[in-house]
């Protein structure tokens, strides 16, 4: 007899500007929502974690409505630099004050001095994780997160990593890495123009995408493992029992043609599909 999978459902809630993406959750969600000021979105809530590369236009509308704001080591620098660049009307140290963040966690060789003083003046922890060299500071910030969050398990729960993709291939891949280290959490990785999570193998996804901010384009990716067997609905270039393998297929350049993409796989698969800038700014 077929067992059914467990249906998982990804909801692009953090974006915060469509009801239908906050309405609630049944086994598992995914997917982005990004939060909008003006929008009380009860399902988005997420712990927001700032890394080195550059951050997205969107990162402060996302610190609004996140629960909890961690800097991984460098990231305090982008935080410190970047994030009053993005309003330009208003003086810089005005906007710094408001965006400090609860931790600064890593092994602390990227953060600046000066950057460092300042948080800690303003009450931020800092973490001293430099023991540790065969973990990145995302890895050691989501270790610290998972092990101080009780209900992080809980569904409507997100980790939302901003300038997690975009610049060094090495970091880009550790960062994905991430996603396969923790896979019972949700993770997910966010650039200006891509979004990024991990489809635990064992589930039927169903992944609402919220076309005013997301697609066309996307991508199904068996990065950790060969899939023998992957079905997906909602795509132009669907997948019927396939496999997919480095050096075979994998499907990329795809694009979603409904409002719900379902992916069921033998295999666990990196989800990644289009941000478009325009409709959040
Ligand atoms: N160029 C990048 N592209 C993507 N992610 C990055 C990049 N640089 C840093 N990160 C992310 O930010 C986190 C903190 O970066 P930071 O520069 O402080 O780390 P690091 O370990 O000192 O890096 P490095 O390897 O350069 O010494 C990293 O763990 C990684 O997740
Ligand atoms: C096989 C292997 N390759 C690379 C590193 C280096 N490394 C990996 S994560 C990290 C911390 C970065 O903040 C460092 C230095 C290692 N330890 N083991």
């Amino acid at each position: 007899m077929m067992v059914e999978a467990p249906v998982m459902h990804h909801y692009s809630d953090f974006w915060g500007n469509s009801s239908s993406a906050c309405r609630g959750t049944a086994d598992r969600e995914a997917s982005g929502c990004f939060a909008h000021p003006h929008d009380d979105c009860a399902s988005s809530s997420y712990v927001l974690i700032i890394v080195n590369c550059r951050l997205p236009d969107f990162t402060a509308s996302l610190w609004t409505k996140a629960r909890l704001h961690v800097c991984a080591d460098g990231g305090a620098n982008r935080l410190y630099h970047e994030l009053p660049k993005l309003f330009q009307s208003e003086d810089a140290s005005t906007v710094r004050e408001r965006f400090i963040p609860d931790a600064i966690i890593g092994d602390l060789d990227s953060i600046d001095p000066d950057v460092r003083e300042f948080y800690t003046c303003k009450g931020t922890t800092v973490l001293d994780k430099s023991d540790d060299q065969d973990t990145t500071d995302l890895h050691k910030c989501v270790a610290f997160i998972e092990s101080s969050t009780p209900d992080l398990r809980s569904p409507n729960l997100k980790l939302i990593v901003v300038g997690a993709l975009g610049g060094r291939f090495d970091h880009e891949l550790a960062n994905i890495n991430v996603l396969y280290s923790f896979p019972s959490l949700r993770i997910v990785l966010l650039s200006d123009s891509t979004m990024l999570l991990l489809l635990p193998r064992g589930f039927r996804h169903e992944i609402k995408v919220n076309s005013s901010i997301e697609g066309p384009h996307c991508g199904l990716i068996p990065v950790g493992a060969p899939s023998e067997t992957t079905t997906t609905t909602g795509l132009k270039w669907n997948l019927d029992r396939t496999a997919m393998a480095f050096g075979s297929l994998i499907s990329t350049c795809n694009l979603v043609q409904s409002q719900i993409v379902t992916v069921c796989s033998d295999a666990d698969l990196l989800w990644t599909i289009t941000i478009h800038e325009a409709k959040y700014s």
